[in-house]
């Protein structure tokens, strides 16, 4: 089998808002590819052996002071490069094309002129529409260079040096909104690139099982699961790799959802035969929270209570060289990269302990959400492990907002639980991404059996996404709303008022903390 390695497109960030989603239109060519930063010295990019770079969109103008800029030397790598918006114009602006700020600003639909012959419009027809976003345009093409389409406002919508595979583009293929944007991807990478397409579910296990059997065998491993999907589909796959040299730890903070805990037992005892050790640990979790209110604390503090947990833990299992977690790409890149800001620090990223004493295994690390759910079903998990919504690590905790107490982690439980067996009788469940209840610590007043209250207001956030990278609000019927408050407000003391979140991702994040 071909190895994975060596097909690779290298993705340089210059910080664009779509970059996520060049990444995913790559590998749903079945093609691997990594974001890494754009200023990535020229040796590591050599080292990564890549079989074609993609220079991403960004703010900045190429001929500003202090623009961001990617080693040059990497366009005499000998390896194919595609250009998007900003990166196309950097592009030119290196071999000497010109660059210039437009009189306005062009968003939106724009309809390509085409020539016949580029390897990128291959089979595309003439009248496609694509979606620009920009200001600078390049002007005139460097010398060497063909203009191989244009639209009404760019002389330059798309540039290219066959010989030397290089490739521009001023418009963006990756959003849905550019016709035939994925085919031109599409034919960037098979057609220029010379991808096979090796990146499949398949492929992947098997790559990764060795990759863990020849980095862990004979040694002990401890999976940090929590019953979740990651954690889950990481268990099956390192026990497939090393078998029962795994063990897998179940951290019963506290903050888990109503029954959680036991379903996670039950489901793991009955149906997957593997070494499993469940830990109760809400005082100790819940007493650290004690006083706490800032949001970055108590998941920092959520995050090493996690490790020096696994550390006991595995005192008491014996020598332990590696800690096993469900991390994903977005986890990561939430968590603040070179090139990303820290959004917030995801427990299992931002809130590792600096004196952590194991390796990491993290197989999911460069996966999105919906890839780890169809390794999942390749490896043969239920349904009801690999469909189960996301769950944060630090749980409640973070839907309490402010100081965690015994009291309001009672009444966001209550609430969760009515929201979820809403969803479920809805048959909802499938289409939307999370659907939990939070608790804002707000008190108001209102009347309830001819009585004044004073009491909880109770949140209902829903979203649906893709990978949670952004979110949009779910559009709930208003008669599950409406059974949702009822009930919330009927059966869970000390609540007088619901209130539905409409903000989607960005502004807002999908948990309130
Ligand atoms: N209660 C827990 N006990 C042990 N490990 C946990 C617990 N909660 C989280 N973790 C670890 O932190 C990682 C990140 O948590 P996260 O919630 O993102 O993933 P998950 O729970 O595996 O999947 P999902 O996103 O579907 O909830 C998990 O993959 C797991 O390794
Ligand atoms: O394991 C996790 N540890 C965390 O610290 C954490 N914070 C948020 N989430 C989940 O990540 C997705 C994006 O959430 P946000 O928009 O709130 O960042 C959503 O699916 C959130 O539920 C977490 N998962
Ligand atoms: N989307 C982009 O990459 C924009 C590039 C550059 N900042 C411009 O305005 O033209
Ligand atoms: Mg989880």
């Amino acid at each position: 089998m071909k190895k994975l390695e060596k097909e690779k497109i290298l993705i340089l960030d210059f910080g664009g808002q779509y970059n996520q989603l060049i990444a995913r239109r790559v590998r749903e060519q079945n093609v691997y590819c990594e974001v890494v930063p754009f200023h990535l010295s020229l040796e590591e990019i050599e080292k990564k052996e890549a079989t074609g770079i993609i220079l991403t969109g960004g703010p900045s103008s190429v001929y500003a002071e202090g623009a961001p800029a990617c080693n040059p030397a990497i366009f005499d790598l000998d390896i194919p490069i595609l250009g998007i918006c900003y990166g196309g114009q950097l592009m030119a602006h290196h071999f000497d094309g010109k660059v210039s700020k437009s009189e306005k600003r062009e968003y939106g639909k724009a309809a390509l002129k085409m020539k016949a012959g580029s390897p990128i419009f291959k089979g595309i027809p003439e009248d496609v529409n694509c979606w620009m976003s920009h200001t600078d345009f390049i002007e005139r093409a460097p010398e060497n260079f063909t203009v191989s389409a244009s639209t009404e406002s760019c002389p330059v919508a798309a540039m290219e040096n066959r010989e030397r595979k290089l490739y521009a583009l001023q418009f963006h293929p990756e959003v849905e909104h550019s016709q035939m944007g994925k085919e031109m991807i599409r034919n960037f990478l098979y057609e220029v690139a010379g991808a096979k397409g090796t990146w499949t579910t398949e492929n992947y296990i098997e790559e990764e099982v060795a990759r863990i059997r020849e980095k862990a065998a004979g040694k002990k491993v401890l999976c940090a699961l929590s019953g979740g999907v990651d954690s889950s589909v990481a268990a099956a796959l390192v026990h497939k790799a090393i078998g029962d040299d795994l063990t897998c730890v179940f951290v019963d903070h506290g903050l888990l959802r109503k029954d959680e805990g036991d379903w996670v037992e039950k489901i793991f005892k009955d149906q997957f035969k593997m070494n499993f050790i469940r830990v109760n640990a809400e005082e100790r979790f819940l007493s650290k929270l004690k006083g706490v209110s800032d949001p970055e604390k108590k998941r920092k503090i959520i995050g090493n209570e996690f490790i020096y947990l696994f550390q006991e833990e595995a005192i008491k299992i014996g020598e332990i060289d590696y800690l096993v977690q469900g991390t994903l790409y977005p986890d990561i890149i939430e968590s603040g990269t070179d090139t990303a800001s820290t959004i917030k620090s995801h427990h299992n990223v931002g809130g590792l302990p600096k004196d952590m004493t194991f390796g990491l295994i993290e197989p999911f690390k460069y996966l999105f959400k919906d890839e780890v759910r169809n390794v999942g079903e390749e490896l043969g998990l239920p349904d009801e492990i690999v469909w189960r919504q996301p769950f944060p690590g630090p749980g409640l905790a973070v839907r309490v907002l402010g100081e965690v107490t015994e009291e309001k982690l009672h009444i966001v439980r209550e609430a969760d639980h009515i929201v979820r067996e809403e969803i479920k009788k809805a048959g909802l469940a499938r289409d939307i991404w999370q659907y939990f209840a939070v608790l804002p610590g707000i008190q108001s007043v209102g009347v309830m059996g001819d009585e004044r209250t004073y009491a909880h207001t109770v949140g209902i956030r829903a979203i649906t996404s893709s990978d949670a990278m952004t979110a949009d609000w779910a559009k709930i019927p208003h008669e599950v709303l409406d059974t949702m408050s009822r009930r919330i407000v009927n059966e869970v003391e000390d609540v007088n008022r619901i209130v539905y979140d409409i903000t989607s991702k960005p502004p807002a994040t999908v948990e309130w903390e």
